[in-house]
């Protein structure tokens, strides 16, 4: 007999911030952070979002997000991270995978996640249509996220395959 096992996935996606001559609002988590400075990218390079999709596409065996969202894709300039997430469960949903749950660790110094975390994680389940968690760490002032050169996002997921 051959066992039905869950598979797991890995994503990660790095941003840097937006340069100061040419600003952009931040979109992190699924949310737009007033205040706080934007990162670059084709689409809202909301890079929680980019690495839940990742680790999605990663326990479905389907790639990454750049196969299926390209940057020569003109219609995913600016394109919300939750669009594209929902997109990604959407398409590992239809390869025949139910998804478990997806653990986001974002690594920054700003902005302070801890207190817009319930929220963060109320929009990304919704786009997923399964539990997104989110938590968040500084790296004490060292590396390019301790510079505020940029964010990075570490993602897991767990998807099952449907019978
Ligand atoms: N961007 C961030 C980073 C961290 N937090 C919260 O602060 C706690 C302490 O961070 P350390 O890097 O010093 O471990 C962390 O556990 C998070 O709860 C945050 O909200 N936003
Ligand atoms: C999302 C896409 C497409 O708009 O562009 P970016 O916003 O630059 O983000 P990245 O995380 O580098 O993933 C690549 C692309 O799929």
């Amino acid at each position: 007999m051959t066992a039905v096992l869950p598979r797991t996935g890995i994503g990660v996606d790095v941003h840097a911030f937006a340069p100061e001559d040419k600003p952009r609002p931040l979109w992190l988590g699924g949310l737009l952070w007033e205040g706080e400075r934007g990162l670059a990218g084709h689409s809202d390079a909301d890079a929680v979002a980019h690495a839940a999709a990742n680790a999605l596409f990663s326990a479905a065996g389907l790639g990454d997000l750049g196969t299926h969202f390209g940057t020569d894709r003109p219609e995913y300039a600016s394109a919300r991270g939750t669009v594209l997430l929902a997109e990604a469960a959407r398409i590992v949903r239809d390869a025949g995978f139910g998804i478990g749950n997806v653990a986001v660790q974002l690594v920054c110094q700003r902005p302070r996640f801890g207190p817009r975390r319930a929220e963060a994680e109320a929009v990304l389940s919704e786009a997923a249509g399964a539990p997104v968690s989110v938590s968040a760490a500084t790296t004490d002032h060292l590396g390019f996220t301790g510079r505020r050169e940029g964010v990075a996002a570490i993602a897991t997921a767990l998807v099952y395959p449907l019978a």
